[in-house]
């Protein structure tokens, strides 16, 4: 790592040091910015820094995308099978390193370890995933209208992707991009948030372990004052064919109207304002565990975690009694303490944001039942578990995706006037209901305004499933059959005139 040692105090050790690094990672070196400038990496659970990284900017852009071109040239004519291959290594790597992989992503993202390792078991989905997927590319063969013609469309590689990435799930979102991409035949750089940096400088590390030739996988770190600069570099450079963000819905305008200037291919994961519809007939304990993991998962701060939580009128406050008592069980603390089930938010913006939604809420009429405030603890980002009731439309944590770990209740009467209250939003990513009513949850199924439905179901991200939202969550499938592929490819069609075929 550049000059980190003598600078800052590693607070952990890894099994294999190999996989730290701090420079930016391009055709196969590991680099550091033009300007020489860098940033600080911050451990969210004490605030400290504990090591920096390169900040680049929109001058260390060209150097990364000619190596990502150089290396498609090339790659794009690998077999598919060969690239599956590599993509199998690349997993069975991440597998094996998934201890000291896990303890990059608490000391980044603030996360337990328990949920750590989760992630990395969702994320390897995905590599496994679009290993399989790299060989089923296919175009197809057939005879239009006119008989002496024969037409056939062929998948070809979009050339060099852009993957712009969040930091509440590193590791997921990279795998979900850069596995669809690179099965694809695509290269792929990466710009990863400024507060993940060397959890994604290690998967890359790995990728080349893996064998991914020089440029496969670029990684260019930056900070938050640099991010517009480098992002729109990516966006605007004539040879990035394709971009995928995940990120805020006003970031991610931004990003398809700079693509929209060269009518580039964007896929865009953006915010979520998800309901949750729990009905009298719905069994509560299953509603109980499935929608407390999700909302409390990494601390609240998942695109698709619970936002509204819509429960019926006759199980309204026995709901409501169990969250309550199980929140309070809820011990908070550093991601590395093994009695920890939350971790920190993983920015002070986080805490910021979270007490002006509690204010807003609660200036409004809310109720707030238990928690409302930031933990002052070891320098670290935390939030006490908050449950708020009496939450109304008007309100700002009823329209703005939370991000916390606060969840809010509504009280409903009607399927017709809950429906309504919860596709009341820009948003679209994902909404859950919960009944034991097979023909309510069927029009449910049809009338929530999402890109997915759980149901009966909390958390249902999976490799095998397509992800993604509709209305102003995005567009665009990630993960799933032939779909997240498909983002990266272009069709060919071929027309043939076949003579002496009477
Ligand atoms: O926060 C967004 C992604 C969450 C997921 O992939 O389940």
């Amino acid at each position: 790592m550049m000059g980190s040692a003598q600078k800052y105090e590693l607070p952990f050790k890894l099994n294999n040091s190999e996989l730290l690094h701090n420079l930016s990672f391009v055709h196969g070196e590991w680099v550091k910015s033009k300007s020489g400038k860098t940033f600080e990496v911050v451990d969210p659970g004490t605030g400290k820094p504990w090591t920096e990284c390169p900040t680049n900017d929109a001058a260390d852009v060209d150097a990364a995308v000619k190596s990502s071109h150089e290396c498609f040239e090339s790659y794009r004519k690998i077999s598919p099978r060969a690239r599956a291959q590599m993509l199998f290594k690349w997993d069975s790597l991440i597998r094996e390193n998934k201890e000291d992989v896990a303890t990059i992503l608490v000391y980044e993202t603030g996360k337990p370890r328990a949920e750590a390792y989760g992630e990395i078991d969702y994320s390897t989905g995905f590599t496994w995933w679009f290993a399989g997927e790299a060989e089923r590319i296919q175009g197809s063969v057939f005879t239009p209208a006119l008989p002496d013609r024969r037409v056939f469309t062929i998948k070809q590689p979009l050339g060099v992707a852009a993957a712009l990435v969040p930091w509440n799930f590193p590791i997921a979102m990279i795998l979900r991009k850069a596995g669809a991409a690179l099965a694809a035949g695509c290269t792929m750089i990466v710009k990863p948030s400024p507060e993940t940096p060397i959890t994604v400088l290690a998967l890359a590390y790995l990728a080349d372990k893996a064998g991914f030739p020089k440029g496969a996988l670029n990684v260019l770190t930056t900070d938050l004052d640099k991010t517009p600069e480098l992002s729109e570099a990516l966006c605007r450079h004539p040879l990035v064919k394709k971009v995928s963000f995940t990120g805020s819905t006003r970031v991610g305008k931004l990003v398809a109207k700079l693509c929209a200037d060269n009518l580039k291919k964007v896929t865009l994961e953006l915010g979520g304002n998800c309901p949750v519809l729990i009905f009298d007939d719905a069994n509560i304990d299953q509603a109980m565990a499935q929608i407390f993991a999700l909302k409390y998962r990494h601390a609240g701060q998942a695109c698709i975690t619970a936002n509204r939580i819509y429960v019926q009128s006759g199980i309204y406050d026995k709901f409501l009694e169990r969250w309550n008592a199980e929140s309070q069980k809820i011990v908070v603390g550093h991601g590395a303490d093994k009695a920890t089930t939350m971790g920190p938010v993983t920015t002070p913006r986080g805490i910021e944001k979270a007490l002006a939604l509690v204010e807003d809420a609660k200036s409004k009429g809310a109720t707030i039942h238990m928690g409302g405030n930031a933990i002052s603890k070891d320098g670290g980002y935390f939030f006490e578990p908050t449950v708020i009731t009496g939450v109304t439309p008007d309100m700002d944590i009823s329209k703005e995706e939370i991000f916390a770990p606060v969840s809010t209740f509504i009280k409903f009467e009607s399927e017709e006037e809950v429906v309504k209250a919860a596709n009341d939003t820009s948003m679209g990513l994902a909404s859950y209901c919960f009944t034991k009513n097979v023909d309510r949850m069927w029009r449910l199924f049809e009338n929530l305004e999402a890109g997915m439905i759980g149901m009966n179901t909390g958390n249902s991200s999976a490799a095998e499933s397509p992800f993604g939202g509709i209305k102003q969550s995005g567009y665009g499938k990630e993960s799933g059959k032939d779909v997240a592929v498909a983002e990266y490819l272009i069709t060919k069609t071929g027309t043939f005139t076949l003579e002496g075929q009477s």
